[in-house]
């Protein structure tokens, strides 16, 4: 059996083990009208996050139709990748009038030799009225959890973070590790390169890598925000967690020809997976 990953639009809809079980969270109710984004899978998330600037929330880019990039920039990792696809969006004359600015924004949706799925971005500010331009970034990944009172995330404790539930105020994260009791919608200030999601009841560990995002978004709207939310099931929130690679709290800047680059990748592994390989001192120690 192979590893297996769905795209519609601009966003990974699926991602299956071998043993062809989802790990990638969507909603049943998830309203398939192209080309709004759906509720799950892996949005992408550009220029804007939440309401913070005069765009629709999370900014626009999860809600276009996205193109295959025929020509895509040459990439060191190719060979490594087993399977892999391009896609593109640039600027539409429509959205110039709300974000007046040229870029490239390209993903490349790859799969590991091992079905790790590796996403990776470029945005390139191709202006040629010498304008630079500032944006944020986001993979809003929803990932599938069997009973999220039985999950925890480890690689964030004692870090500062911003709490969107008391208006984005900032504090330092006092628990051991992350558990789930109730909503929680927190961004991770400068976070490590590696978070883990521990799914005990499926004995399943999530591994997060990242690149060039230095925050980590993490959501569960609970029961009570669950009911209010048209496009996502009462009792789906057990069953769902988005820890989310992003650039939050910093703004990325690109001058005219300049290029950033995110990446994310996340791989399923069994849960004998041990917290101490997200300390970096004790990686260090032991050479
Ligand atoms: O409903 P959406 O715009 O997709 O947002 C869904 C959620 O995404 C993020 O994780 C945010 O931190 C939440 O505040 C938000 O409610």
């Amino acid at each position: 059996m192979l590893h297996n990953v769905y795209l519609y639009g601009g966003q990974v809809t699926s991602w299956k083990n071998a043993h062809g079980e989802e790990l990638l969270f969507v909603s049943s109710k998830a309203s398939f009208r192209p080309p709004r984004a759906i509720r799950g899978g892996i949005p992408i998330c550009f220029p804007q996050l939440k309401s913070t600037g005069s765009l629709e929330q999370y900014g626009f880019a999860r809600n276009r139709i996205w193109s295959i990039d025929l020509d895509p920039p040459p990439s060191p990792s190719d060979i490594s990748h087993k399977a892999f696809v391009d896609l593109i969006l640039t600027h539409s004359e429509e959205d110039m009038k709300i974000w007046p600015h040229r870029y490239d924004c390209r993903l490349r949706v790859a799969l590991g030799p091992t079905g790790d799925l590796m996403l990776t971005s470029r945005i390139r500010n191709t202006n040629t009225d010498g304008k630079s331009f500032t944006f944020r970034f986001a993979y809003q990944t929803y990932f599938f959890v069997t009973d999220i009172s039985e999950v925890r995330v480890e690689g964030l404790e004692t870090l500062d973070y911003l709490d969107n539930l008391k208006n984005g105020e900032r504090f330092t994260e006092q628990e051991d590790a992350i558990t789930f009791e109730s909503e929680v919608d927190k961004v991770y200030l400068s976070t490590p390169t590696k978070i883990a999601i521990l799914d005990h009841e499926r004995k399943r560990t999530f591994e997060l890598r990242k690149d060039g995002l230095p925050d980590a978004v993490v959501w569960n709207p609970w029961d009570k925000k669950a009911k209010s939310m048209a496009d996502f099931g009462d009792n789906e929130y057990m069953h769902m967690l988005c820890v989310e690679a992003a650039c939050v709290e910093e703004p990325i800047t690109l001058k005219p020809g300049e290029e950033w680059k995110g990446r994310q990748e996340i791989s399923a592994v069994p849960s004998s997976y041990c917290s101490e390989q997200l300390d970096p001192l004790r990686l260090l120690l032991r050479g």
